[in-house]
């Protein structure tokens, strides 16, 4: 499906007022990461690139030749011979000049190739270290998401750009060194007329990117609402309520705005740009008329005035280059500090601390209070509760009462701002997280609905075991997940809209996939969050049946906010504002009239009232 054109959004650069080494080390920092990508393409892009640019004074030098050869054959004395030896060097130069210009395009296309792969590689390695903390903060998922979109373009610009530079710098060092010779302002004179463009131009540019940048906002929320009207999930929603309208309208509104900005900016450009090319105008009208003055004094060869002729152009686009250039590359490297930010984050070593071998037989926690990064509020404290295996404890509260915050503590996805978790009476925090999580099984909330086949949504939880097709049809079997035979290829069939040839599921079958997930890992923790809300009555009934026979020897742990599935639990926690408020089996927690009482009554009055008569009318 395509959608409206999304406007680019001008990507967060770093702040520019970082200390002034950085830029230097971040230079060097990306040139590395060209260089490691791929040696032969680097050096072969620059050697090429570095060759390319000497050519045009060595054309210009033999086209004066050839000329003042012309212009003396018409007085006699020049072989035919000597005009066509020039006249082959000509040519040679061109055909060197198309086959380095070949060659650099070659590699440049490779070589960025190279190095959208190793950097890809980088964030994604880097990606795979980081903890879940790190994708919750939004910052660090910004960078992330930046780092991932900016990698095919910015480090080949910086290095594309500086190669770039050099070769404008040989390139004015040598043609500037010929018209040189027409006397010693002709330089100057050609070189200050090339500046009024490029200072407007640049300063243009900067201020393009200001408005941009002052845009990204306004754009984000553009480029969502425009997504809202090209959203396959969300059509239903959007059709039925009939808000498009409302929402071209908005979207609409803010293209107003961009583009009054736009004209006052495309306007002042383009009274600055005539401004700067009169001036140009006059001062390379100044050095031509000194240019004819020597030429009428004799003292020039015709050859010598194409040298100025040609020089000129060359000369300005040549120092336009050079400062855009640097622009470009200053402008580039604040965006690789946004990939480097993202590759100096701290890494979290899932397998750092001792390796936790066997069953978990209790869990305990001892005050343990959370807090996420970056906020100022605990969202769980002084929490403290025991759990042996062959229980299932669940946890209910209200919307954000802490219980997935919680679950992400128990499984090591999140340690703890204080206290201690104690597991089989030792402190979990010694033990490396990723030989603990091996012992866990989960269905969150907001499972995974992976596009990929059936066998493989169940046996993602232990992928060693990929092949293990007897436990994945057990796994299958335990989580009631039967339609999966009915599917064409029958859990080979690959799964989600996605991709080509997909079967879309319902969210009820996606959540016994997942149930099937937990299952087919061999863990000694089980943990449900809200396992049953796609599911329909009679596979609610089935799950909270297979669930009791496997608590039978593990530890159960279970979030829900159907007191029909809390109520087996053997221990149930009540927890409000991040701190539990009561503990007890169902039937004790009912007797105590408390918080649990009050919402069971609740949600009990809710059924009562649907099923009382309807009044007569
Ligand atoms: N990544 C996060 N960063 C900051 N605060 C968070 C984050 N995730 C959750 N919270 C906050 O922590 C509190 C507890 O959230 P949690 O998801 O644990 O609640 P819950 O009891 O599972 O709620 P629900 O029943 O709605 O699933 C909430 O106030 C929530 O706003």
């Amino acid at each position: 499906m395509t959608g409206p054109a999304p406007r680019p959004l001008p990507p967060r650069p770093a702040s520019d007022t970082a200390p002034p080494g950085t830029r230097t080390a971040d230079l060097l920092h990306t040139l590395r990461l060209v260089w490691r990508a791929s040696p032969r393409h680097s050096v072969t892009y620059a050697l090429t690139s570095l060759l390319g640019s000497a050519l045009p004074a060595a054309n210009l030098y033999i086209g004066k030749l050839l000329l003042d050869e012309v212009a003396r054959a018409a007085q006699g004395g020049v072989t035919y011979g000597a005009l066509l030896s020039l006249l082959g060097v000509q040519v040679a130069l061109v055909v060197l000049g198309s086959l380095l210009s070949t060659v650099q395009s070659a590699s440049q296309q490779l070589l960025g190739d190279s190095l959208q792969h190793s950097v890809s590689r980088r964030i994604l390695d880097k990606a795979s270290g980081l903890s879940v903390e790190a994708f919750e903060n939004a910052e660090t998922y910004d960078k992330l998401q930046q780092a991932y979109r900016e990698v095919g373009s910015r480090p080949l610009g910086v290095a594309t750009q500086l190669v770039g530079l050099a070769g404008a710098a040989v390139t004015l060092a040598s043609v500037g060194a010929l018209m040189a010779r027409l006397g010693f302002w002709v330089l100057p004179l050609v070189l200050l007329a090339s500046l009024p463009g490029v200072i407007v131009s640049n300063r243009f540019g900067v201020e393009g990117y200001r408005m941009l940048r002052r845009q990204t906002h306004d754009a984000r929320v553009q480029n969502y609402l425009g997504g809202l009207l090209t959203s396959d999930t969300l059509v239903k929603e959007v059709r039925l309520f009939g808000f498009e309208p409302y929402l071209l309208r908005r979207w609409r509104d803010y293209y107003l705005g961009f583009r009054q900005q736009l004209e006052a900016l495309v306007r002042r450009r383009s009274g600055w740009g005539f401004a700067a090319s009169l001036v140009s105008a006059l001062l390379i009208g100044l050095a031509s008329a000194l240019i004819l003055r020597r030429a009428a004094a004799g003292q020039i060869t015709v050859g010598d005035f194409s040298v100025f002729v040609l020089g000129i152009t060359q000369v300005q686009g040549t120092v336009a280059g050079l400062l855009n250039g640097v622009s470009g590359i200053y402008q580039n490297l604040l965006y690789m500090r946004n990939l480097f930010d993202f590759l100096e984050l701290p890494d979290r070593d899932l397998d750092a601390g001792e390796t936790w071998y066997g069953p978990i037989d209790t869990i305990e926690f001892q005050g343990v209070g959370f807090r996420y990064p970056l906020t100022d509020r605990d969202v769980l404290s002084g929490v403290s509760f025991t759990v042996r295996r062959g229980e299932a404890l669940a946890l209910v509260g209200e919307n954000g009462a802490g219980k997935t915050t919680l679950v992400k503590l128990l499984t090591r996805l999140f340690e703890p701002t204080s206290g201690r978790i104690l597991l089989n009476g030792q402190d979990a925090a010694r033990f490396s997280p990723r030989s603990v999580q091996k012992e866990m099984s989960i269905i969150f909330q907001d499972f995974g609905q992976y596009q990929m086949s059936a066998r493989e949504n169940v046996a993602l939880a232990e992928v060693s075991r990929l092949d293990d097709a007897p436990g994945v049809q057990g796994a299958v079997d335990r989580a009631g997940a039967a339609f999966v035979e009915t599917l064409p290829g029958g859990l080979e069939t690959p799964l989600g809209r996605l991709f080509q040839g997909g079967r879309q599921l319902s969210g009820g079958q996606w959540q016994r996939l997942a149930l099937a997930r937990l299952y087919f890992r061999a863990a000694s923790v089980l943990v449900f969050d809200e396992p049953t809300a796609a599911l329909d009555a009679r596979a609610e009934f089935e799950t909270m049946e297979a669930l009791r026979t496997q608590a039978r020897d593990r530890i159960t742990l279970l979030i829900s906010h159907r007191f029909s599935t809390v109520r087996l639990a053997d221990r149930i926690i009540v927890l409000e504002g991040g701190v539990i408020v009561e503990s007890g089996s169902h039937q004790e927690l009912l007797a105590r009239g408390g918080k649990y009482a009050v919402l069971y009554d609740l949600q009990a009055r809710g059924y009562a009232a649907n099923e009382e008569p309807a009044a007569p009318a």
